[in-house]
């Protein structure tokens, strides 16, 4: 699904140049649940940005879905993201005025689906995350975990490729983290091919494979016994 071949990507400061990354090589097959892991500053956010097309590395090459990610111009990189990727965030990024339904079904909107399908799958996903009797409530209404499953419902909405995850149980206190990744851990089940960058261990635990960035460079890469969230809760 995802193949990284010797990507190198760094940022110009001033006069200086600091390369964050320096030759990553790694390949996702579909249906993998990985963590990417490594401390402050080691090049997670700006790896994750470059998978997610909102960035672009200055050397090495980025395959999608067998689409080679390069030089694409705005237009076409939107319709590649919109096709192939779903975005979860730390902070959920929900818009507070509208309903949990129209927050899942605002992109729908934007891929110019009639009204009456955006509005019946947008609810079918809010049902998958187990929140169909709150689909008329605000954000400010739900708590951390109920913003974040509405997060995941609206990433899974558009039916992408790849879910990207950046820290989805960050905001959230250890029970209702563990409750949000059973919840992936399903999805994963189903199928869907799942990237997660977070810094706490007993979360990369639960996915399938971890690989480890220090320095800008991929460190370790293993493949984990699964811990299933369910018994935590
Ligand atoms: N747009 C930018 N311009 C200049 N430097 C940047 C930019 N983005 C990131 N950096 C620097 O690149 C390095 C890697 O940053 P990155 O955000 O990828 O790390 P990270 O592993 O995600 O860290 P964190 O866990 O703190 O989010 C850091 O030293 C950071 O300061």
């Amino acid at each position: 699904m995802i193949q990284i071949k010797d990507l190198h990507k760094s940022y110009k400061m001033g006069s200086n140049s600091l390369h964050v990354l320096k030759g990553i090589n790694f390949n996702v097959e579909e249906g993998e649940l990985v963590s990417i892991m490594g401390s402050s500053g080691s090049g997670k956010s700006t790896l994750l940005n470059i998978l997610g097309m909102l960035d672009e590395a200055d050397e090495g090459s980025y395959t999608l879905d067998g689409v080679p990610i390069k030089n694409l111009n705005e237009r076409v990189a939107a319709k590649y993201r919109n096709k192939f990727l779903g975005f979860i965030f730390q902070s959920f990024n929900l818009i507070n005025y509208k309903s949990a339904l129209d927050n899942v079904a605002l992109p729908l909107y934007y891929q110019k689906m009639p009204r009456k399908e955006r509005m019946d799958r947008a609810f079918h996903y809010l049902e998958k995350v187990g929140l169909a009797e709150w689909s008329h409530h605000l954000p400010s209404e739900l708590s951390g975990g109920q913003k974040q499953r509405v997060a995941i419902a609206r990433a899974l909405a558009s039916d992408p490729k790849v879910l990207l995850a950046d820290e989805p149980t960050g905001a959230l206190d250890s029970k209702t983290s563990h409750e949000v990744m059973e919840l992936i851990q399903g999805i994963n089940d189903e199928g869907k091919t799942i990237l997660i960058v977070t810094h706490e261990p007993d979360i990369a635990q639960m996915t399938k494979r971890i690989v480890n960035l220090k320095d800008g460079i991929i460190i370790d890469d293993h493949k984990v016994e699964q811990i299933r969230a369910s018994q935590y809760v």
